[in-house]
C-alpha cells in the first residue's frame, strides 16, 4: 500500500495543487448522485407497494398520504438529474483543468537537460509516454477515485438505512458489500496487473516497430528485411492480442462476480427483510424498500470494476511521469559578471552516457558583443560546449554563468506544421510582420510571397517541402526572432553549397549586430570573421588565437576551405 501510494504521490500533489477542490466537489456530487438513486429507487417501491395494500380497504385508501412520498419522490428525481448534470459539469472540468496542468508539468519536466536528450533517443517512446502515459493518468480520478468514493458511500448508506429496519441487517449488508467490493477489486487488479504491464511494453514496442517501418522503409527494401520486418511486427500484434484475450477474461469473471452479488445479496435481504415482516417489525412496504435499497447500493460495483482493470496501467504511468512531474521549473541559471555574455569556470563536461569527460577543467570568458569560433578536429567536444552554455548539458564540475541564448543547432530542426508555428517556436508573441521582417532579412521573402498561402503554408515531416538552404534560412529566421545577447551557432552553414553559405552567413553576421556570437566550426568561412578562435583538443582549450595575430591566420589556414 505503501509503494502504491508512494507511486501516485507526484500525481496526486499535482491533483490536489491544481484543481484539487473542483475534484472533491466532483466526487461529492457524483456520490450525492448514488445517493439521491438509491432513495429514489428504495422510496418508489416503498410507495407502490404501500399505496397497492391501502387500496385494498376503504379506510386506509382515504386516510393513505400519498402527497408527502409522491413529493419526495419528485424531490430525488429532480435532485437526481440536477446532481448529474452538475457532476458532469465540475468533473469534466477539474478533468480539463487536471489533464492541461499534468501535460504542462509532464512538457516542463521531459524538456529538462537529461530527460530531453533520453527521449530525443527514443522518439517512439515519447510518443507513447506523451499520449498513453497521460490517458491512463486521465483515469485515475474518474474511473478509480469517484468509483471508490460513491461505492463507499452507497455501501454505508445502505448499512445505516437497513439498520433502521434491522440493525443486524445493517451490518450484515454492510460488512457483506465491502468485503465482496474489496476483494472483487483487489483480485481483479491484482491478476490484471502481468498482462496489463506486458500489453503496455508491447504497444510501445508495437509503435517503435511500426515508425522503423515506415520511416525505414528503403533501407529495409534494399536490405530484403520488409519480410522479417513484418513478420515482427505481426508477433506483436499476435501477442497483444493474447494480453487483451487475457484482460478480457479477467473483466468477464470481475463481472460475473458482480452479476451474482447483485443477484444473490438482493435476493438474501427479501429472505431476511421478508422473516423481519413476519415478526410484524415491518410490512410489505418496507420489504420492498430493503430490497431495492441493496439492489441499487450494488450498482456502483460495476464503474469499481472498470477501475480495478484500469488501476495498473495507471500506477505504471504515475511510476513513468513522476520523475518528470516532480522536476517542476528550469534550471535558472546564474547571469555572468557585468561586460560579459558567458563564464565557464573550471567546467567538466561528461555525456551520461560516456564512459570518460569529454572536457576537463574549461575556463571561457565570453565578452559582450564578441564573435568567438570554436575549432578542433571532429569529436572534440565544440558541440558540447555549445550543449553546456545552452543549459542542455549540465557540468559535471565547475560552474557556467551564462546570459540569455539562442541556439541554432547543427541539424535543422523543423515540424510538420505551419511555417508561423515552426517560426513562433523562436517567439510565442511574434506577429505576422515581425516574421516577414526577419523572413526578409534571412533572404526568404520572394520565397514566401511566392507561396499561395504564405505564412500559412503547411511544412512536412521536418521541414519537407523546402530545399536545404531554404530550411537552414528558416531556422536563420527563427533565431532572429529571439531577442537576446548570445548566440550559439552549431555549424550555421554546414551542408550548404558555398553560394548559399556565404549568403547566409552574411545575413547572420548582419543580423547578430551587437551580440556576442560563439560558432562551433571546422570550415574557414564560418570563422574568418571572429574576434578569437579557441581550438579545442586534448580535453580543453589547446590554444586561443586573437584576430590579427599570426597564429589566427595559420589556424583559419588549417580549416577546411569552402
Ligand atoms: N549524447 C551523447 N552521449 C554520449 N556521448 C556523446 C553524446 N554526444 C556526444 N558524445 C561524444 O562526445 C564527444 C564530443 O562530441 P561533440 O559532438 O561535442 O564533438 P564535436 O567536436 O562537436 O564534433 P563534430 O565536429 O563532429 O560535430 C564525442 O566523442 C561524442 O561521441
Amino acid at each position: 500500500m505503501k509503494r502504491v501510494l508512494n507511486d501516485f504521490r507526484p500525481f496526486l500533489g499535482l491533483f490536489c495543487a491544481s484543481t484539487g477542490r473542483k475534484l472533491l466537489g466532483g466526487a461529492a456530487l457524483a456520490a450525492l448522485t448514488g445517493l439521491m438513486g438509491m432513495a429514489l429507487l428504495g422510496l418508489s417501491g416503498w410507495f407502490i407497494t404501500a399505496t397497492a395494500l391501502a387500496g385494498l380497504v376503504p379506510a386506509t385508501a382515504w386516510a393513505f398520504d400519498v402527497f408527502m412520498p409522491s413529493a419526495a419522490i419528485r424531490l430525488f428525481a429532480l435532485g437526481r438529474t440536477a446532481a448529474r448534470y452538475g457532476e458532469r459539469l465540475v468533473t469534466h472540468d477539474a478533468t480539463l483543468g487536471l489533464l492541461a496542468a499534468l501535460r504542462g508539468r509532464l512538457f516542463r519536466g521531459w524538456s529538462a537537460p537529461g530527460a530531453a536528450r533520453a527521449l530525443a533517443m527514443r522518439p517512439a517512446r515519447l510518443l507513447f509516454r506523451l499520449t498513453a502515459d497521460v490517458d491512463a493518468l486521465d483515469t485515475v480520478y474518474l474511473r478509480v477515485l469517484v468509483p471508490l468514493g460513491t461505492t463507499l458511500v452507497a455501501t454505508l448508506a445502505a448499512g445505516i438505512a437497513l439498520a433502521f429496519i434491522s440493525p443486524a441487517l445493517g451490518v450484515a449488508v454492510f460488512a457483506v458489500l465491502m468485503l465482496t467490493g474489496t476483494f472483487v477489486a483487489g483480485i481483479t487488479a491484482r491478476s490484471a496487473t502481468p498482462a496489463t504491464l506486458r500489453r503496455a511494453a508491447r504497444i510501445e514496442t508495437l509503435r517503435a516497430r511500426v515508425i522503423d517501418l515506415a520511416s525505414g522503409q528503403t533501407d529495409l527494401l534494399m536490405a530484403g528485411r520488409i519480410p522479417a520486418q513484418r513478420a515482427a511486427l505481426a508477433e506483436v500484434d499476435a501477442r497483444l492480442a493474447a494480453d487483451d484475450h487475457r484482460l478480457n477474461r479477467i473483466e468477464a469473471r470481475a463481472g460475473l462476480a458482480h452479476g451474482l452479488l447483485a443477484a444473490v445479496l438482493p435476493a438474501l435481504v427479501l429472505v431476511a427483510a421478508a422473516a423481519i415482516a413476519a415478526g410484524g417489525h415491518i410490512g410489505a412496504p418496507g420489504v420492498a424498500l430493503a430490497l431495492l435499497i441493496t439492489m441499487a447500493a450494488t450498482e456502483p460495483f460495476a464503474a469499481l470494476r472498470r477501475g480495478a482493470l484500469d488501476f495498473a496501467r495507471a500506477r505504471l504511468a504515475a511510476r513513468r511521469t513522476g520523475p518528470a512531474l516532480l522536476c517542476a521549473a528550469f534550471p535558472v541559471g546564474a547571469e555572468p559578471a557585468p561586460g560579459l555574455a558567458a563564464e565557464l569556470h573550471h567546467v567538466t563536461l561528461r555525456h551520461d552516457a560516456a564512459l570518460a569527460p569529454i572536457l576537463r577543467d574549461l575556463s571561457l570568458s565570453v565578452r559582450e558583443g564578441e564573435h568567438i569560433a570554436l575549432i578542433g578536429p571532429s569529436g572534440v567536444g565544440k558541440t558540447s560546449v555549445i550543449q553546456c552554455l545552452a543549459g542542455d548539458l549540465p557540468p559535471t564540475a565547475g560552474s557556467v554563468r551564462v546570459t540569455a541564448t539562442a541556439r541554432l543547432t547543427q541539424r535543422t530542426e523543423l515540424f510538420r506544421d505551419g511555417l508561423r508555428e515552426n517560426l513562433r517556436l523562436g517567439a510565442p508573441m511574434a506577429s505576422d510582420a515581425q516574421m516577414m521582417a526577419v523572413l526578409a532579412q534571412a533572404g526568404l521573402e520572394s520565397i514566401i510571397h511566392a507561396l499561395p498561402s504564405g505564412l500559412d503554408t503547411e511544412l512536412g515531416d521536418g521541414g519537407q517541402g523546402l530545399s536545404g538552404g531554404q530550411a537552414r534560412r528558416l531556422t536563420l529566421a527563427r533565431l532572429m526572432l529571439r531577442d537576446v545577447p548570445l548566440w550559439l551557432l552549431d555549424e550555421p552553414t554546414e551542408g550548404l553549397d558555398g553560394e548559399t553559405a556565404r549568403d547566409v552567413l552574411a545575413r547572420l553576421r548582419h543580423a547578430a549586430g551587437n551580440r556576442a556570437t560563439i560558432t562551433a566550426t571546422h570550415i574557414r568561412r564560418e570563422a574568418e570573421d571572429a574576434d578569437r578562435l579557441l581550438i579545442l583538443g586534448d580535453g580543453g582549450i589547446k590554444a586561443s588565437h586573437i584576430r590579427g595575430s599570426p597564429g589566427f591566420e595559420a589556424a583559419l589556414n588549417d580549416l577546411r576551405p569552402d
